[in-house]
């Protein structure tokens, strides 16, 4: 089954949709220059309002962006984080996986198939649209690529496809790609930082049923 992803949770209801349509991570976001930031503390309030993963909720993942040791060991000191999802270069994702000992995913902006990892550094790849001048944060901007460059890529581990899915484009980005896994963050808001429960159920319709 397709693995599904719904990133930037910042409500309690919102969790809870989420583990009731068992989706498979939450994405919790711990950089301050996006409309979807939460504290560690708001994220502990999030993560104890569903079951742990350990007893069936959605595995929690935090979002961090250029992040310092201290900056993660303290989020870490009061949200219990599965998977740690990193914005920064492969060596710095590399040294925070040493430290932190939990699984981890590089994101990787590709403009073309010479930008798809080909080693297994990491427990998985979020593979998304590029980097482009002016953008105040690498991700969350609802911005497409061409999704048909992964479709030949043999990952060398797991990974999942983002960047400006929604309930109307997710069907074709699946068969064009050949993703995996899903991840989608503005596609499923009313407004941004702000999630529809409507479109995210829709979304998993879409992704599952082929709704
Ligand atoms: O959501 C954000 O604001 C964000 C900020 C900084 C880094 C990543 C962010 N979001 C992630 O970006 C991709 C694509 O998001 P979208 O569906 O295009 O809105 C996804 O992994 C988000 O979790």
């Amino acid at each position: 089954m397709t693995g599904i992803k719904i990133c930037g949770v910042r409500d309690v209801a919102t969790m809870q949709a989420c583990a009731d349509l068992r989706v498979d991570w939450v994405g919790l976001v711990f950089y301050q220059a996006s409309p979807r930031y939460v504290t560690p503390e708001q994220a502990q309030v999030l993560t104890r309002s569903i079951p742990s993963h350990g007893d069936g909720g959605p595995a929690r993942v935090g979002l961090f962006v250029k992040a310092d040791d201290e900056t993660i060991e303290r989020t870490l000191q009061s949200v219990p984080l599965d998977i740690l999802q990193i914005y920064d270069t492969e060596e710095r994702a590399g040294a925070i996986k040493s430290r932190f000992g939990l699984p981890t995913w590089l994101a990787r902006g590709v403009s073309s198939s010479s930008d798809l990892p080909s080693r297994a550094q990491f427990d998985g790849y979020v593979i998304e649209a590029p980097h482009q001048k002016g953008d105040d944060r690498p991700g969350g901007l609802g911005r497409t690529f061409d999704w048909t460059l992964t479709k030949n890529w043999t990952a060398p581990v797991f990974w999942m496809l983002a960047g400006g899915l929604n309930p109307s484009n997710v069907r074709d980005a699946l068969h064009a790609s050949g993703a995996p896994a899903v991840d989608v963050s503005s596609g499923v808001e009313d407004r941004p930082g702000h999630k529809s429960h409507d479109l995210i159920k829709k979304f998993v319709e879409k992704v599952r049923l082929g709704g």
